[in-house]
């Protein structure tokens, strides 16, 4: 299986911001960060908060809430690296 880091990002299927918006709740969770759209709904329940915290954010533009987990604080590289697994797509306009 190839992919991973590598990935190049006009090889990613292209996701609307329509498309991302129904995806709004713990039953499907996606969230864009950095233009990129992460489906994170098996993750919800791991999250090391209460869910409505990382909830509040699904469907919709999520890169200011990750890059401040609490305000000026970003998540960790560990977390960062987390990411790659739940990768969907990137993110276009309409
Ligand atoms: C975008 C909305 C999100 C918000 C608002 C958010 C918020 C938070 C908060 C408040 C904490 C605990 C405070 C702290 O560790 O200092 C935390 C920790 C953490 N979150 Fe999130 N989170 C979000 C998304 C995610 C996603 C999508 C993942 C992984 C796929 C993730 C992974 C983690 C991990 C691993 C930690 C432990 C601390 C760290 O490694 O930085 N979070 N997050």
């Amino acid at each position: 299986q190839s992919g991973g880091e590598a990935r190049d990002q006009e090889a990613l299927d292209a996701i609307t911001r329509s498309e991302l918006a129904k995806h709004d709740g713990a039953e499907s969770c996606w969230k864009a960060i950095h233009g990129r759209v992460y489906d994170i709904t098996d993750y919800v329940p791991n999250h090391p908060t209460d869910a409505a915290v990382i909830l509040e954010w699904c469907g919709k533009e999520a890169t200011e809430a990750w890059s401040n987990k609490r305000p000026g604080v970003p998540h960790s590289p560990r977390a960062e690296g987390m990411l790659e697994k739940y990768l969907v797509g990137r993110l276009v306009d309409e």
